[in-house]
């Protein structure tokens, strides 16, 4: 008995030291290969998808997931436990062999309802999580709008239907946990007083044999109780852990093809010839054709929803043309080298989002070979040193989170310096000065129309004075494009 307690001893240390190693690494393992696919996964999969299930999956899901891991190496463990436990018998008793067979099987039986029950509510779990964390991150982006209007108590009742469906999950979590728990000692009971009474009557087993034999049974069915309580909590989590892997796996197989092509570096034009595109719901564009000459400032306009952000995204690659080409100096962006083309880009989009970093960090975007010269220089361009040299801690202030320490024009002129700083050969803007005062726009625009001869400029606006400092002028309507006369501005 002694040496069997030692053996159980030093496996399950074994055990417990790999789970525990493995553990740790698992739900590192899982985040760093899901934010790599969020981050590689093509545009048009990323926007069709929740926010929640991203931040669901990389906040509380991979921890839930390697949870659901460590339960799944607890369990084995304690059936090595049991197993030696069972070796012990044998050399009691066979009748008792067959009793904890038996005590195996009647335990499981009675349970296997609750753990049904313990696996619906951990699905249930992941899903309203999810749902949740995506609802919860969207509406506090735009809190303030919600609460100048004294919306957010509408908004907030719309969560009501996730928090109870997520309030029903946790109820069944308990309640299984509960039934199980409290089913555990009458169970036992009964089956020791039963076996007691058929072991001394009918099996005559000596005193000695029959005080092993309960000892015995006792500890199996503990360790059943923690194999139960193991594989309650396993299945409430393993959902959590399946949702993750499911989530990695789209991403991987939805990722942007970077093909190795030809590098592009617009020294002529970039022309959209006869390009045709639509998204899932909607055509967007007919066989447009435009030429956007290389040093120059070209400019589009058109009514909201004709389509203009989705040239931009044509331009850089996000979205495919349905029919048609992108060329950049004669060649097919699918031809080309996309990476390789995409360092070439600073990009100002129409809604830009600054993190809770400081201003140096947000224009460097974390790539610490850019030095503060560089970052200087990009904010003089962008208009932006003028307020930044005023802060107390200069390039080190922190901005807040969502950059809301900034004024919405600083948080601008910051995204400007932010697409300026690796002096990019095409400048798009997307309605980039659409947020500031009028001199102080026109400001940004002479400096970035003096940047234009070795840049290349594609601004989308509604403002006059890009249609005053454009080259050549389009407009979009009704998926078509025209080019427009200069004075038409
Ligand atoms: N991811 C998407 N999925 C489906 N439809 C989309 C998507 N993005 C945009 N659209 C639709 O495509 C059309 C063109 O959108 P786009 O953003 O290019 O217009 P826009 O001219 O830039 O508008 P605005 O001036 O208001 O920014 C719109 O009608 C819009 O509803």
């Amino acid at each position: 008995m002694i040496v069997m307690m030692f053996a159980k001893f030093v496996l399950s240390m074994a055990g417990m030291v790999f789970v525990g190693q493995e553990v740790a690494n698992l739900s590192t393992r899982l985040r760093l290969r899901l934010i790599d696919g969020i981050m590689k996964a093509r545009w048009g999969f990323f926007t069709s998808q929740p926010t929640g299930r991203f931040t669901a999956a990389v906040s509380t899901d991979s921890d839930r997931a390697a949870t659901a891991f460590k339960q799944a190496g607890l369990i084995f463990a304690k059936f090595v436990e049991i197993l030696v436990y069972f070796v012990g018998a044998l050399f009691i008793s066979w009748q008792f062999s067959v009793a904890a067979v038996v005590l195996c099987v009647l335990l499981w039986i009675a349970v296997s309802r609750y753990m049904r029950m313990a696996k619906r509510a951990g699905r249930g779990k992941t899903k309203y999580n999810q749902r949740l964390a995506g609802a919860v991150t969207e509406v506090l982006t735009n809190i303030k709008a919600l609460k100048a209007m004294n919306r957010h108590g509408h908004i907030a009742a719309v969560f009501d239907t996730d928090i109870d469906k997520l309030s029903r999950a946790l109820r069944r979590e308990n309640d299984s946990n509960a039934a199980v728990v409290a089913l555990q000692d009458p169970l036992l009971a009964g089956f020791l007083v039963t076996g007691i009474y058929f072991g001394y009557n009918y099996f005559g087993m000596p005193f000695e044999a029959l005080v092993a034999t309960i000892w015995l049974l006792r500890r199996i069915a503990a360790k059943i109780g923690e194999i139960r309580a193991g594989m309650q909590g396993m299945f409430i989590d393993s959902s959590a852990f399946w949702s993750t892997v499911a989530l990695i796996e789209e991403t991987e197989i939805e990722a942007e093809q970077m093909q190795k092509g030809s590098s592009m570096i617009l020294q002529n034009e970039a022309r959209f010839a006869d390009v045709s595109f639509a998204y899932p719901s909607r055509d967007v564009m007919k066989d447009i054709n435009i030429a956007i000459e290389a040093g120059k400032v070209t400019t589009i306009i058109g009514p909201s929803g004709s389509g203009k952000t989705t040239i931009a995204d044509l331009l850089v690659g996000l979205h495919q043309p349905r029919s048609g080409q992108v060329l950049i100096d004669g060649m097919s962006l699918k031809d080309g080298d996309l990476r390789q083309w995409r360092n070439r880009i600073g990009y100002i989009p129409q809604d830009n989002i600054l993190f809770n970093d400081t201003v140096a960090q947000n224009v460097t975007l974390g790539d610490a070979t850019i030095d503060n010269s560089r970052i200087e220089a990009a904010l003089k361009l962008a208009g932006a040193w003028q307020f930044v040299s005023r802060l107390p801690a200069g390039l080190d202030e922190m901005v807040g989170v969502r950059g809301n320490l900034l004024s919405g024009g600083q948080r601008q002129r910051l995204s400007i310096a932010r697409a300026l700083i690796n002096d990019p050969n095409l400048l798009i803007l997307d309605e980039a000065t659409s947020a500031l005062d009028h001199d102080t726009a026109l400001e940004i625009c002479d400096s970035v129309r003096s940047l234009a001869g070795q840049r290349t400029i594609l601004a989308i606006t509604h403002q006059s004075l890009w249609i005053d400092a454009a080259d050549r002028i389009y407009e979009m309507e009704n998926g078509s494009v025209t080019l427009a006369e200069k004075h038409s501005s």
